[in-house]
């Protein structure tokens, strides 16, 4: 799309979700790690937690969580990182996770199991004859059930450490809407905010990731029925096209209207709540 209307919807857009039309992937990093030092300094919190799945957006961040905390650390302030595994039940790409955590070396790592949380809670639904069309309906909202399970988990874990939880949002995942509205949307800081995909590829790279994650294919991972789907399946566009679209490059029609009507879509998801 090249017409001056769709250009300036694209910057505004972009510009909303704070994507740096230049990037520097050193800068970024430094940026990113004093930023979540200086918060933990400047809360007087004592501690950062991140659910790390072995996907390549919670390797980024775990890896920036671990570096800020070794920095507060060495200025004098009590920092710890908890880096959380949080299966339902057996996860598919557990060695991934594994080896997720192996690159990033924190502090701590503390394992939650979340299915039982969440199959009681679905079923506690179902026992009050809530119902949904049919099985698919039903394994969509147990995803979302599982990310609002990993939050609270999260949070179980930073209130009894002092601690701030870490989100992995960016903007690539921002102007899709594509996350669960108070499940893994919701968190303190958001260290990745702003980054396309690719860069938050870059970062992982230049941090030392390896390989196998910084390329791998993202998954949200939540549906029972339709296991390791890819998010480019379920969005119907690209990252590559989402990515060029945030960085000012031209997309061709059908990726503009993609795009730009899943971001008028999930715009609530973006916002506080509403209030009259
Ligand atoms: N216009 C509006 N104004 C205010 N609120 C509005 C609203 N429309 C819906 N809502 C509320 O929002 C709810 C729907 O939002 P939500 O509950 O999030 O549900 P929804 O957006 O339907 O589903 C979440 C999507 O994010 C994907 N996801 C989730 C988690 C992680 C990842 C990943 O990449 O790892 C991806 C997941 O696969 C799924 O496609 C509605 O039930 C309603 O409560
Ligand atoms: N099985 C899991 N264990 C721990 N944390 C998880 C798990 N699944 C999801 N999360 C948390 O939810 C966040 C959102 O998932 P998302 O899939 O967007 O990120 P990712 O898996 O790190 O990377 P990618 O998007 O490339 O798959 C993760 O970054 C992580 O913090
Ligand atoms: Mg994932």
């Amino acid at each position: 799309m090249n017409d001056p209307a769709s250009l300036t919807l694209q910057q505004e857009i972009a510009r909303e979700l704070e994507v740096a039309e230049t990037f520097e992937v050193e800068v970024e990093i430094e940026r990113r790690v004093a930023f979540l030092a200086e918060r933990l300094t400047s809360t007087g919190l004592s501690s950062l937690v991140l659910g790390i799945s072995g996907g390549v957006d919670s390797t980024t961040a775990g890896r920036l969580c671990q570096l800020a905390v070794e920095r507060a650390r060495d200025a004098g302030h009590e920092a710890r990182f908890y880096a959380m595994r949080l299966p339902y039940g057996v996860q598919a790409d557990e060695h991934d996770a594994r080896l997720a955590l192996s690159f990033i070396q924190p502090d701590h790592v503390l394992t939650v199991d979340i299915k039982p949380a969440s199959d009681a809670a679905l079923d506690a639904v179902l026992a009050a004859e809530v119902s949904f069309r049919d099985a698919y309906h039903q394994d969509f909202v147990l995803g979302n059930i599982k990310a609002r399970q990993r939050m609270i988990v999260q949070y179980v874990v930073a209130g009894g450490h002092h601690g701030l939880v870490v989100g992995t949002d960016h903007a690539a995942e921002a102007v899709s809407g594509f996350f669960t509205k108070f499940g893994d949307g919701a968190a303190d800081l958001v260290p990745l905010s702003g980054l396309t995909k690719r860069r938050v590829r870059a970062v992982a790279d230049t941090l030392g990731a390896p390989a196998d994650l910084v390329h791998k294919v993202p998954t949200a991972d939540l549906e029972t029925l339709d296991p390791g789907k890819t998010d480019e399946d379920a969005l119907g566009v690209a990252y590559d096209d989402i990515d060029d679209f945030l960085e000012g490059r031209p997309v061709d029609e059908a990726v503009f209207k993609t795009i730009v009507d899943r971001y008028r879509l999930t715009d609530h998801k973006r916002q506080l709540p509403i209030a009259p």
